[in-house]
């Protein structure tokens, strides 16, 4: 056994090699994954079952004091200040008690959230401030608000289906809403937290890269589509306030044809007039109706199937197969293709997320296959970026004659 001092030596020596490394990483976003996943594999094989199980448990606690915090106005409050602020002052700017904001505070300090300058008072950090951009602001509310609600009651609600597999409605957000509206029902009647859910779509999600980045648009897309006026080169079907084909547009100022943003009224209305570019058409749709565009060259659809159970993804597929133009029409899917092992974390934590949320779900390559067979489409190519980032699938209509309808 090697004596502790040469332990402690060696400790030192990581500490110090980690502090380095972290610091040349900040720039290098492939080598700083890669370090963040040797650290958490390290983190899992140092840290002992029990502070493991602790960890688990005690995970919503801070979640929760950070919700208060933003509810009660102190997190803007401080990023606002640009400077320290006591507890007094915050409670006296807020409203809140100051007993409550000391306690709450505490472990949002441990965790880095904000920092304790002196006693009972606190300055924001890089933390606090990236928390106020929209996206994360309105993620982070949306999040906590509907889904962690519906997580919290997923025990209890699956027992009382004798752990059926949650495959419809109504789920364990109908249940514990007590409400027979699916989310974006749910979200028609409360506009606040609809705002929130559409900011939190706009914003890029944890920094991911746009589709047209990371995958051969100009292969997929660009080559072969018409060029006449009346052509329309990307549907972006329910692309919420039209931030994807905004991008999209931007990337490629000189595409031929026409592209259109379809999304519920209520989204639609939302948008600003001149919030994006006179380019972009805007239609209000249903997916569950018929598909107005017909035989675009590319109906888009970003993080919409797996708000769905399997029937109601079928159901939309199929009338976007009977608007497609046999030869020429695609059908893109943007979204996870789960491993079927070692499923990274994230997108395996996103399939439960959809379950309790949406009675959706994430999907493997093979249950996409199986739901595009049953719309009358076919898997033309799963374009992957790596086993921790969402891929493209390319689908056209099937060989043998569509289903309608
Ligand atoms: C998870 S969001 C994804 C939005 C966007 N594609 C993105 O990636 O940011 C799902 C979207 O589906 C829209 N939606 C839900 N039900 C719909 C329906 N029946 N018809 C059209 N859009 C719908 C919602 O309004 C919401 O914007």
């Amino acid at each position: 056994m090697p004596d502790s001092s040469s332990i402690e030596a060696r400790i030192a020596k990581l500490a110090a090699d980690l502090d380095s490394l972290s610091v040349d990483v900040a720039h290098d976003e492939a080598s700083r994954k890669r370090l963040m996943g040797v650290v958490m594999a390290t983190k899992a094989k140092v840290e002992s079952p029990i502070e493991t199980i602790w960890g688990l448990i005690m995970s919503p606690h801070a979640p929760a004091s950070l919700m208060v915090l933003i509810r009660a106005g102190v997190l803007a409050a401080l990023v606002a200040a640009g400077k320290p602020q006591t507890s007094k002052a915050l409670a006296a700017s807020t409203g809140a008690s100051e007993a409550l904001l000391i306690r709450l505070m505490r472990p949002l300090v441990a965790l880095g959230v904000f920092r304790e300058t002196a006693l009972h008072t606190y300055a924001a950090t890089p933390i606090s401030q990236t928390l106020m951009a929209p996206p994360l602001l309105g993620g982070y509310q949306f999040m906590f608000d509907l889904a962690t609600r519906a997580l919290a009651n997923l025990p209890r609600y699956l027992e009382k289906t004798g752990f059926a597999h949650v495959d419809g409605a109504p789920g364990p957000f109908q249940d514990c809403n007590h409400t027979q509206d699916g989310l974006f029902a749910y979200l028609e009647k409360d506009p606040a937290m609809m705002a929130n859910f559409n900011a939190f779509m706009a914003g890029s999600i944890a920094n991911r890269p746009d589709w047209f980045t990371t995958f051969d648009v100009q292969g997929i897309v660009l080559a072969g589509a018409k060029t006449d006026a009346e052509a329309v080169l990307l549907v972006d079907v329910a692309g919420g306030q039209g931030h994807d084909i905004a991008a999209f547009q931007h990337a490629f100022p000189a595409a031929p044809g026409k592209l259109v943003l379809q999304e519920l009224p209520a989204v639609l209305d939302s948008i600003p007039v001149a919030a994006l570019a006179a380019q972009i058409e805007r239609q209000k749709i249903d997916f569950f109706e018929a598909q107005p565009v017909q035989g675009a060259r590319a109906y888009y659809l970003r993080y919409i199937f797996h708000d769905w159970p399997d029937a109601a993804c079928v159901h939309i597929m199929t009338h976007i197969a009977a608007a497609m133009e046999r030869g020429y029409s695609k059908l893109i899917i943007f979204e996870w293709i789960l491993p079927e092992t070692d499923v990274p974390l994230y997108p395996a934590l996103l399939d439960v997320n959809m379950m309790a949320l949406l009675n959706g779900r994430e999907r493997t390559e093979e249950q996409w296959s199986g739901l595009l067979g049953q719309a009358g489409l076919q898997v033309v190519r799963f374009h992957k970026a790596g086993a921790d980032a969402e891929g493209l699938i390319e689908a056209e209509l099937a060989d043998q004659e569509m289903v309608r309808p």
